[in-house]
Formats: structure tokens, sequence, C-alpha cells
């Protein structure tokens, strides 16, 4: 997508070197645009880790490349079993992480140590160019949802989301805000209520920032708004990405995403979850009980980041010592989602649902 007039993706190879990865730095965005270097393997699993890159479909293409440059340095089955362990220790929760990375090393171990530089390279494009593809698909999908809601309303058609499910958050188009963009695109008028997802605000710096450089109209609210938004009648849907979906249909998404399937409950608001089938984890059933959640540092709830005008800096926001607990993720039970948007079509959060879509993962007989 575009910032400031400039087809961006999220990662690609420096020019002139393919020995180095180049990302966008989120964590600056939306105060400064900045390009960030992956120099290794270490690097791109630290770059996950800081969330210099996240979402699910980025960490599982970064991870990929950082594969990639492990083949560079040591292509031995030894160097990348421990680079492979290196990457999916760096964030628990997004299955892409694990999927990209257990998808490559299947392969590379079929190859002999020359070939796997070329061949860990092509793979991590193709997991790349496939992103892009899915996600467009994604939208295709997801618009038949907003026309329809269009349809029966004839008015601006209201959608809340949480976090950053965004272009951000893949290679290009976004999975919650795919269907979103290709709407407006069909010029089907939108407003989209934008979560600012506390604590890391994906929403206030990242969705924000994507819908003003794409002239969706939006409105920032703070995370508690969503409730009182879906009692007055001002959501008509919502729509959420997810880091893991299990093959049940729990969902797990950033904090705070279970709070506002329960209100859609209550409201009678369609609550649908876009996601690439690289975030079905198909090996689990039960998303409450199986589902790592990722903690993080208690800072990011005790200290806040932000813009002076002139840098980014850190401010307390609690008592020095106040301890704080920041669980990345949450899991919303199937019973709470109105359907899955894939790129293969849309479906309910069931294991029957997502078999019809994928029937090839429907466990065999034998
Ligand atoms: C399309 S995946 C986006 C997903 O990832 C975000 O988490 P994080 O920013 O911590 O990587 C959030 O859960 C989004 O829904």
């Amino acid at each position: 997508m575009k910032i400031e007039g400039k087809h961006y993706h999220t990662i690609w190879l420096k020019d002139n070197n393919p020995e180095v990865i180049e990302v966008i730095d989120q964590r600056l965005l939306p105060h400064q645009m900045e390009v960030y270097e992956v120099n290794s393997v270490d690097e791109a699993a630290k770059a996950i880790s800081d969330m210099v890159v996240r979402g699910a479909p980025l960490i599982g293409v970064t991870a990929a490349y950082g594969l990639y440059l492990a083949c560079l340095k040591n292509p031995s089955n030894d160097h990348l079993i421990k680079a492979a362990n290196t990457l999916k220790a760096s964030r628990p929760t997004a299955v892409n992480l694990a999927w990209a990375v257990d998808l490559m090393m299947k392969e590379l171990m079929d190859f002999s140590e020359n070939e796997r530089v070329q061949k860990a390279l092509t793979m991590a494009d193709k997991i790349k160019a496939d992103d892009i593809e899915v996600c467009r698909n994604i939208g295709v999908h997801g618009l038949n949802i907003i026309r329809n809601l269009y349809q029966k309303h004839q008015r601006t058609i209201n959608i809340l989301t949480h976090c950053n499910a965004g272009w951000l958050a893949t290679i290009d188009w976004g999975t919650a805000t795919s269907p979103i963009y290709q709407a407006i695109a069909e010029g089907i008028p939108i407003h989209v209520w934008v979560d600012e997802t506390r604590p890391r605000n994906q929403g206030a710096n990242l969705t924000a920032y994507e819908l003003l450089q794409q002239e969706v109209p939006h409105t920032l609210v703070v995370d508690n708004t969503g409730g009182h938004l879906m009692q007055h009648g001002m959501v008509d849907m919502v729509i959420v990405g997810t880091d893991r979906t299990t093959a049940q249909g729990d969902v797990a998404n950033k904090i705070g995403t279970y709070l506002k399937a329960l209100a859609a409950k209550d409201n009678n608001i369609p609550f649908y979850v876009a996601l690439p089938s690289s975030t079905i984890d198909w090996d689990l059933n039960d998303g409450l009980k199986e589902i790592p959640i990722e903690q993080r540092s208690g800072e990011e709830v005790t200290s806040i980041w932000g813009w002076t005008g002139e840098k980014m800096q850190k401010v307390q926001l609690s008592p020095t010592g106040t301890p704080a607990a920041n669980y990345g993720f949450d899991v919303t039970p199937a019973r709470l989602v109105t359907g899955l948007i894939t790129e293969r079509g849309i479906c309910s959060a069931s294991s029957e649902g997502l078999l019809t879509l994928f029937p090839e993962k429907a466990p065999s007989n034998g």
C-alpha cells in the first residue's frame, strides 16, 4: 500500500545487496518512516521480538528471510536447526512464524548445502508473494459482506477493528483491512472505528496511519469505547485479524478482542475474523487451553512511547515499583465468531466450516 503516495511492501531485499533484508521500523510509525536493516538470523529474531516488525503474516515472512540469512552464513543442518529454533522462540502466539520456518526447513533438509541459499531465497520470496495474493483474496471475499450491509442500509457502513491487522501486519492489503480497502475502491462509503489498542497502541499508531494514508474515513477511540458504540447502533460489523486460529475456529488475537466479541454478541452485531490459512493451527482444537499467550514486559503497560515533535520518547504512566501484567493476546471462542474470512472464501468458525474450504486438511481415515 502507499505511504506519502509511494507504494511499499513491509519487507524487501536491500537494493544491490541481496544479503541484507530491509523492513519498515514499525516502532517509529507514524511519526518517523525509517528503514531497519536485518543482517542475520539473530537480528531477524530480535526484530520480531522487539516488534520492529509485527503481525502474524509479516512475522512469518520475516522468519522466512531470517532462515535465508542463516543459510548464507552456514547452510549446515546443525546451524539451520539452531536458527529455526531461535526464530520460533522470538514470539510464541502467531502460528505463521512456526508455519513458515517449518515449511522451509522441511524442504531445505532435502537439498544439499550448496543448493540451500538459493532454495531458501526462492522459498522466502514465494511465501512473501503468496501472502500478497492471499490477503488480496481475503479482501475479495470480505467485500461481499460489506456490499450486503451497504445494500441493506443504503448509508455509510461503520466497521470497528482492533489492533492492526492492516497491510503493515502483512506484506500488502492486510487481512482485516483488505475488505475495507476493496470496498472503498468500489465506492462503498465506509467509516472505521479504530481501537487504539493498548499497551503498544497498534491501532493508534499503525491502523490510523494506514487509513489516513489510504484516505479511509476513521475515528480513533480508546479500547473501552467499543461496547458503548455497539449499544448505540454505531457499529455495523466488527472485523479483526488473528495470530492463531484453531481447527475448531477459536481465535487468538490481540488482547481485548474477546471483550469486543462479547459486546458484539450482546448487540447482535456480526463479528468477523479475517485470516490467511497460514494462521490456522490445524493441530489445535481448544484455543483457550492450547494456544500459547505471549506475556510481554510490564514496562509496556507502566510506560508509553510518544512523539515529542522531534523524537520518540518514553513516558512513565504509573508509580515506580507498580507491578504490571502484560498479556499480549486473548482467545475468542468460536461461538462468538460470526464467520472466518479466508483466501478461499467465508466459512463458519467451526471444523465443518474450515474443512469445507480446506478439505485437504480433513484427518486421514487411515
Ligand atoms: C494480520 S495479523 C495481525 C495481528 O497481529 C497483531 O499482534 P502484534 O501487533 O502483537 O503482532 C494483532 O494481534 C493483530 O490482529
